[in-house]
């Protein structure tokens, strides 16, 4: 499989790019959650654990899984002359602007980090200074700073895979993430985009160097001519414009209309996808505070390379029928009961992984919202999610589609 495939959110998964949780959160401290976007620290042999019986789930249903990991490294051991540039804009990135801890950091990395997937699973951990050789500097900062503190902070939403970059139709979105902390996540992205043999080539419609906001849970591949994005807390407008402009200009996409959903601008609203997910042909999950009139823009060609825009206040429901084609149905997260609809979509209820229209990864803990999908005839396969649900993402969120095959 040459490129990617993703003209759809449910049609047979073939590929997906998985990022196994490692070392990275074991550097989340209670003091650090907040700016991490993490509410609790996970417990790490079992978030892997769970994530494995993840990628099995999947691999059982005949999906490739490729690790991020795994092909960042690929990508340095296939050219060796990238490592040092790499590792140059990652210490950049990580706000290190001192030769000489540039220097330090370098060599660090390059003594005890040799391997490639070591280097790699090293950038994503993080730093602490502790790890450092303690040189005699005689620095007043060196003197008085915090022997704990992190040098380069770690990347704990790696496991995230959905957020920094997305699939459209036959191209990419490298993205440009709403924070600080997940920035950092778009390189390996940029790299192996630019560098894999596997992806090489791929049509990128927005680059991580942008100016605007937007992530991945805010995209979602309603058919080949629809595509549907959040305006959130994560994607703001402009680049929603931007991404029209590229995939409309770009004669090997079939996108003809992009839909910009206005949702409520909160963190329990974060992306698109935990407002709505498409399981089946004809049906959505939702969450339940969504209910009622959306704004939702339809953005267009207008034929002299430019877009038309035109708004629209209906409901969900309505919307989302006319662009599948059929009437829809969507199930709310927790049936109708308010505590448990709560309750399970603070859990990612309605954020699941479609395999086949009909066939989802579920997080096993939403039994109330599974019960559910069960009655309405949809094929649950639930996954373990103490540990992982910490992070405030489900099975969607933990995925990134390569490769699905047509309707
Ligand atoms: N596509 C998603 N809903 N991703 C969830 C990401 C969760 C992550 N902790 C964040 O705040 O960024």
């Amino acid at each position: 499989m040459q490129g990617v495939n993703v003209k759809s959110e449910i049609g047979n998964l073939k590929k997906v790019i998985l990022h196994r949780p490692g070392d990275e959160l074991l550097n989340l401290t209670p003091s650090t959650l907040e700016e991490l976007l993490f509410d609790d620290i996970p417990f790490l042999p079992v978030a892997q654990e769970e994530h494995d019986a993840f990628a099995n789930i999947l691999r059982g249903e005949g999906v490739e899984v490729v690790y991020l990991e795994d092909l960042m490294a690929e990508v340095l051991d296939a050219k060796p002359e990238l490592r040092q540039q790499f590792l140059d804009q990652w210490i950049y990135e990580a706000g290190i602007r001192t030769d000489m801890y540039h220097d330090i950091i370098t060599d660090y990395i390059n003594s005890n980090y040799a391997g490639t997937k070591d280097m790699v699973m090293k950038t994503m951990a993080g730093i602490n200074l502790q790890e450092l050789p303690q040189k005699d500097t005689h620095l007043l900062v060196d003197m008085v700073s915090d022997r704990c503190k992190l040098v380069c902070a770690p990347m704990p939403n790696l496991y995230f895979t959905r957020d920094p970059f997305a699939m459209i139709g036959n191209g990419v979105s490298i993205n440009r993430m709403y924070s600080v902390t997940r920035n950092r996540e778009t390189i390996y992205g940029d790299y192996i985009f630019k560098y894999h043999p596997d992806f090489a080539g791929t049509p990128t419609y927005y680059d991580r160097n942008d100016t605007f906001h937007i992530e991945g849970g805010d995209i979602l591949n309603i058919n080949e001519h629809v595509l549907a994005i959040g305006i959130s807390q994560r994607t703001e407008p402009d680049a929603i414009d931007a991404i029209a402009h590229n995939v409309f200009n770009d004669e090997t996409s079939t996108i003809d209309t992009i839909l910009a959903f206005n949702i409520p601008s909160s963190r329990a609203f974060m992306h698109l996808d935990t407002v709505f997910t498409q399981i089946d042909y004809d049906k959505f999950t939702i969450h339940p505070g969504i209910m009622g009139p959306l704004t939702v823009f339809e953005i267009t060609p207008d034929g002299k390379g430019g877009t038309k825009i035109r708004e629209r206040n209906e409901d969900l429901e309505k919307v989302l029928s006319e662009y599948v084609g059929q009437a829809v149905k969507l199930i709310p997260c927790g049936g109708g009961d308010r505590i448990a609809a709560e309750r399970e979509q603070w859990n990612d209820g309605s954020n699941t992984l479609c395999v086949r229209p009909g066939t989802v990864v579920v997080y096993q803990r939403n039994n109330v919202t599974n019960d559910v999908l069960y009655k309405q005839g949809i094929n649950c396969l639930e996954m373990p999610s103490a540990e992982l649900s910490r992070g405030r993402g489900g099975p969607r969120c933990m995925s990134m589609p390569a490769w699905r095959e047509a309707l």
